[in-house]
């Protein structure tokens, strides 16, 4: 498959290491137009931004590393994440990507269809994790990705965390958004989610657990067998 280096994904220019790491993840055609989209979509009605190609290269590691079948991508936007998740895995491989705004839903799909991934492995399902867990079966996922607001994932660890099987991961992107964890005086709701979030996963003594410092930062959690 051809690949290109695709824009800076923030808007920002990545310099120095962060600039080396997203251009070594070179995106393919579709995964350039997929971002190229998101953040249009970003500028014009203030939609979050896609994940750093050095991120996207991370997940798509991940799910190979797993031989991942099935994946939950939660919070999906426009499938640039998505895109990269179905890179690492199988060939057979079920993408479940779910968002809680249609018209990102409409962009992801735009996205696997231009990249020409079969319907059949992809499931987009509209809802917030609240609305959709409760309808996807515990034990058998081999990834969870989470991107999206901290306080939903926050509310919602025990049941993203049943959704996954022994050896999975739970794959939280985010936290070290404007560095603000590692700020004492910073106490906003969201800060204040990811922190609990870094506690209860990193005191569980079922997952194993690490902070990448990639992109806005990835917190990944593997379920011991
Ligand atoms: C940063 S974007 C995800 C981009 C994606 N990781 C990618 O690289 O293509 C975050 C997404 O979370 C979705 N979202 C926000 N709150 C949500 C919620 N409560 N439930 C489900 N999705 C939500 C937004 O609609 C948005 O599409």
């Amino acid at each position: 498959m051809t690949s290109v280096a695709g824009p800076p994904p923030t808007g920002g220019s990545p310099t120095g290491a962060a600039a080396y790491a997203d251009s070594f993840a070179a995106e393919t055609p579709a995964q350039v137009a997929a971002r190229q989209r998101a953040m249009t979509s970003a500028e014009a009605f203030g939609t979050q931004v896609p994940v750093e190609p050095a991120v996207g290269a991370t997940l798509s590691v991940l799910a190979a590393a797993c031989d991942a079948r099935s994946v939950v991508s939660i919070g999906s936007g426009g499938g640039v994440a998505g895109l990269w998740l179905l890179q690492g895995m199988r060939p057979d491989g079920v993408l479940t990507a779910l968002d809680a705004d249609p018209a990102e839903l409409r962009a992801a799909r735009q996205a696997f269809t231009e990249a020409g991934v079969p319907s059949g492995r992809t499931r987009l399902i509209f809802g917030t994790p609240g609305e959709v867990l409760p309808r996807l079966s515990p034990g058998a996922y081999d990834l969870v990705s989470c991107a999206g607001p901290p306080l939903e994932y926050a509310g919602n660890l025990a049941g993203l965390l049943g959704l996954i099987r022994h050896s999975g991961s739970l794959i939280c992107h985010g936290l070290l958004t404007e560095d603000k964890i590692a700020d004492p005086s910073a106490r906003d709701a969201q800060t204040v989610a990811w922190r609990e979030i870094a506690r209860t996963l990193r005191e569980d003594e079922t997952l194993t657990c690490a902070v990448l410092p990639i992109g806005t930062g990835l917190l990944v959690a593997t379920k011991r067998t």
